[in-house]
């Protein structure tokens, strides 16, 4: 039997941390665990792994030894451990050595030019796994014929230079791994497309080509643009899209295990993955062993959006890595014109030895988001605010007392909701699913999911004149699904809508060409989706959206959080909130650690 998880030992300085909130009991027991396994008693010790925990829990792989008090800058006074002292204790401590306990060594230091690193030992060796696959893979360089990739870039990529989109196409087609990042409606699908009728034009049609997505709604997602697109490029029709999970086949009989793995390469030639700033380190680790030296594997995402809730974010660290090599010379060959364009600076062809392009037109967006998006991304308070205050009606700051705008878009979109799924019309009731979504940071109290989503349903009852009760699953009902479950399906953070069909009720689920039906009564993990946590919404995309800040004081308000939300939005974003919180925002980008690109 598990230990439940009680705090009861938590003593003195991790008491301190716990009672000041920084440490959940969940961090100090794990800790305290590792501490009586290996035959640890140290508290500095203790502590620093209780941190390295916590570490995890919130999106980084290791904590910097030197730097611990920056973890929770505004917890007030604490107890922090003398970092000399500490970084010597760690090092001498049986967690890292192995003890008279036997061999387990949970915890790794790594000394870095900037400081000594402490990781879970667990997950140094997944950030390992991911930087010497790709430490490899960077070694050398396909071959390429050069005047068919040139012909073929320039009838795919007809426009005036620098269109980074034709350099991530002649980076795909010179480099075994090629990251392209961009925020949404960049132009990343419609590129991986491009990249894909490129190198079917260069090794022609037998080239096995893999596509993957996070989730099962991303990967819809990339299938149904890829689908859109085949028939104009010459792409084979059927390309599929698949998860991660489903790419290296899962086991029934391990989980976490998969039939892909270093002794059983992936067979593909091009692997192409979707979102992968959702991907968390763990399944990295796995597709970098399950890849074969000489598959082209394409990342796609957008790495200023919040992190993998789960450990690791993998693609901003990605791209954020110092140039460990210049750029190929036959990349050079092929897009001269763009590289030697005036708007390409430096910074960004350094940026092409590591293989990394950044899209940066968007094509999607009104240009009140694209440039509220940007000055976020960038934390420039002033700029963002002068474009919210600017007038442009696609983006809006309203205090949060000034509620008609959202009444009437959450009243607008309830009521399309509740008719199309009366009538039994799936189509008409996912759109409706798709035109308005509320948005919150925090989970409970008075700028949380609970609280909104209680007053939307009120104010939805009122104008239907009906009572709506989401406990009895009602036509219209919206619904949002909060864990994976293979076998219908569906993905944590999937949303969906309760529509009356055939005399009963099917949950429908978006799925690009066709939706997703499954019965309610075999929903195992689901809530009422009138509001959602901006976390949740990772990945998805409405017309309109209304983001719901906390006040300046919350400590999970991040530039990654907002930049996320508004980046939600593909006509209109509203902001319910004072302009402090967006200041606030704006001044905290989200303290992330990890060793990628840092350890030598
Ligand atoms: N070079 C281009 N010329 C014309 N239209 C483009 C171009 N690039 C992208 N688009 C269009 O812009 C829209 C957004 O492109 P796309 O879906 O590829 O972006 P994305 O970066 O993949 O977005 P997301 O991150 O939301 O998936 C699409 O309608 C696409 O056809």
């Amino acid at each position: 039997m598990t230990a439940p998880l009680t705090t009861l030992r938590a003593t003195g300085a991790l008491r301190a941390f716990e009672a000041a909130g920084v440490l959940a009991p969940a961090d100090v027991h794990v800790a305290s665990r590792l501490g009586r396994l290996g035959g640890e008693t140290s508290e500095p010790v203790l502590l620093a792994t209780a941190l390295t925990v916590r570490a995890l829990r919130l999106g980084s792989v290791c904590v910097e030894l030197g730097r611990l008090p920056d973890l929770a800058a505004d917890a007030g006074d604490l107890p922090w451990p003398d970092p000399s002292r500490l970084t010597e204790a760690v090092r001498r401590s049986p967690l890292m050595t192995g003890g008279a306990a036997g061999p387990l060594t949970p915890l790794t230091l790594v000394d870095t030019p900037g400081g000594p690193l402490l990781f879970l030992t667990r997950y140094h060796r997944q950030e390992e796994i991911v930087r010497t696959a790709l430490a490899d893979r960077e070694r050398d360089r396909p071959a390429v014929d050069l005047g068919a990739a040139a012909a073929a870039l320039a009838a795919l990529f007809p426009g005036p230079a620098p269109d980074r989109q034709r350099v991530a196409a002649a980076l795909a087609a010179t480099e075994w791994t090629t990251i392209v990042a961009g925020g949404p409606g960049t132009g990343k699908t419609h590129t991986a497309a491009r990249i894909l009728a490129l190198l079917f034009a260069l090794h022609g049609p037998a080239l096995r080509v893999a596509l993957a997505a996070p989730t099962g709604k991303a990967a819809a997602r990339l299938q149904e643009s890829i689908g859109a697109q085949a028939e104009e490029l010459g792409l084979p029709a059927g390309l599929v899209a698949t998860t991660l999970h489903r790419l290296l086949g899962p086991r029934r009989d391990s989980r976490g295990r998969f039939t892909h793995h270093a002794h059983n390469r992936l067979p593909h030639d091009v692997i192409v993955l979707d979102e992968t700033s959702m991907v968390s380190l763990t399944m990295m680790a796995r597709l970098a062993e399950a890849v074969r030296p000489a598959t082209r594997l394409i990342l796609l995402g957008d790495p200023d959006q919040l992190a993998s809730v789960d450990a690791g974010a993998v693609l901003a660290d990605l791209v954020a890595r110092p140039p460990a090599r210049p750029p190929g010379p036959a990349l050079a060959r092929l897009v001269p014109g763009d590289l030697g364009a005036e708007g390409f600076p430096d910074a960004e062809r350094d940026q092409l030895g590591n293989a990394v392009i950044r899209l940066r037109h968007g094509h999607r967006f009104g240009a009140g988001i694209a440039a509220l998006a940007d000055a976020v991304r960038r934390g420039a308070a002033d700029e963002a605010m002068a474009v919210l205050t600017s007038g442009d009606e696609t983006v809006d700051l309203r205090p949060p007392d000034d509620l008609a705008g959202v009444r009437d878009d959450v009243v607008t979109t309830g009521l399309a909701l509740l008719d199309a799924a009366e009538r039994g019309d799936l189509t008409a009731a996912l759109a409706a699913l798709g035109t308005h979504r509320l948005l919150c940071a925090h989970r409970e109290g008075p700028s949380g999911v609970g609280h909104w989503s209680r007053r939307s349903l009120a104010w939805l009852s009122r104008a239907s004149g009906r009572v709506l009760d989401p406990d009895r699953r009602y036509p219209g009902l919206p619904l949002l699904v909060t864990e994976n479950d293979d076998d219908a399906g569906l993905s944590n953070g999937d949303t969906g809508v309760v529509v009356r069909r055939d005399g009963g009720l099917v949950a429908a689920f978006d799925r690009g060409a066709g939706p997703l039906l499954v019965h309610p009564a075999r929903l195992s993990s689901v809530h009422p989706a009138y509001a959602m946590t901006i976390h949740r919404s990772q990945g998805s995309q409405y017309d309109s959206v209304t983001v719901v800040l906390p006040d300046e004081t919350s400590a999970i308000l991040t530039r990654q959080l907002l930049y996320t939300a508004i980046t939600r939005a593909r006509r209109r974003v509203r902001i319910v909130g004072r302009e402090s919180a967006v200041r606030a925002a704006l001044g905290r980008p989200a303290l992330r650690a990890s060793g990628i690109g840092r350890t030598p």
